[in-house]
């Protein structure tokens, strides 16, 4: 797939291409999950799943709470254990701790005494890979989204929307060729959440990652992705594929025309009578 490159966005050039390879692709077989609770009924947290996703598309999972979007997510990381089939990720098995994947939650979890940088250098750190050329790329992707004046803060001294920024340039320091997302924008204010839609749209561009990104909110859904997954709960389980055809680069404008406004009112239709039967 080729990602249009936006006009005025930072070029990061050779250092964007993800270090673990350009394979982003997910493959989900019969992909289901039921907690089991002492003393209590198991939950059907998720029915059988299958779903391609390939390599450099971004997919958004949407549907109401309880649908089963956050342990979808979590056995695609590998950090929850299927009940029944199969998720492998750039031709492996899911397992946590992937090198080729990210994880970036609803908060955005900085550590309060490291600054910005120190923040995003920590994976780095962490796996014992943190270089000068470490460093310049965690430069570049500030300057891309807007922080670079704000690499020495602590993240007391940042907005809500700037911390998860500095949340997202440090979910890809490691160069992931699949970043998963959690919610990222729920806690954000409606302005704040449309400019980080198009900041995420920018980098993503710029780059082959895959993206799946969780959502409760249907238009973001739909503006970011190429393809949504609509959800139902109770069970919990994947309903319906809606490819998104808008053109890319997407904009402001966008939000506003007929074929966007169509695509949200179609989900919204396959979501109602799961809404409607659940309030019975
Ligand atoms: N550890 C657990 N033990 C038991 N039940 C759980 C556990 N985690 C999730 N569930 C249940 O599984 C179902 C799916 O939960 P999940 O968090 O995946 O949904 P979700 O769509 O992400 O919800 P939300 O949008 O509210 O975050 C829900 O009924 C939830 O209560």
């Amino acid at each position: 797939m080729t990602h249009l490159t936006d006009v005025g966005s930072a070029t990061l050039g050779s250092v964007g291409e993800p270090a673990s390879g350009s394979d982003g692709s997910i493959y989900i077989d019969q992909l289901a999950k039921t907690y089991e609770r002492p003393k209590q009924d198991s939950v059907q947290a998720l029915l059988p799943v299958d779903l391609s996703i390939t390599s450099g598309e971004f997919v958004s999972l949407v549907g109401p709470s309880g649908c089963g979007k956050t342990t979808l997510l979590m056995m695609i990381g590998g950090l929850l254990d299927a009940t029944q089939g199969e998720v492998s990720v750039a031709g492996e098995p899911a397992r946590a701790a992937h090198p080729a994947v990210s994880i970036a939650f609803q908060k955005s979890t900085l550590l309060r005494w490291r600054t910005v940088m120190d923040n995003v250098l920590l994976p780095a750190q962490i796996a014992g890979t943190l270089n000068a050329q470490t460093k310049q790329y965690a430069r570049d992707l500030l300057e891309m989204i807007g922080l670079s004046q704000f690499e020495n803060r602590y993240p007391h001294e940042l907005s809500g929307g700037m911390q998860q920024r500095a949340a997202i340039v440090r979910s890809l320091i490691m160069k992931p060729s699949v970043l998963l997302m959690d919610e990222p924008f729920a806690a954000l204010d409606e302005f704040t959440r449309e400019m980080l839609n198009d900041e995420l749209l920018r980098i993503w561009q710029e780059k082959s990652t895959t993206i799946v990104f969780v959502t409760h909110h249907i238009p973001e859904a739909v503006y970011l992705a190429d393809r949504v997954a609509v959800m139902a709960a109770r069970p919990g389980r994947l309903l319906e594929m809606v490819d998104v055809d808008l053109p890319r680069p997407r904009n402001e404008d966008m939000r506003q025309s007929p074929r966007f406004n169509e695509l949200v009112g179609r989900i919204r239709a396959v979501l109602q009578p799961e809404v409607n039967g659940a309030a019975e």
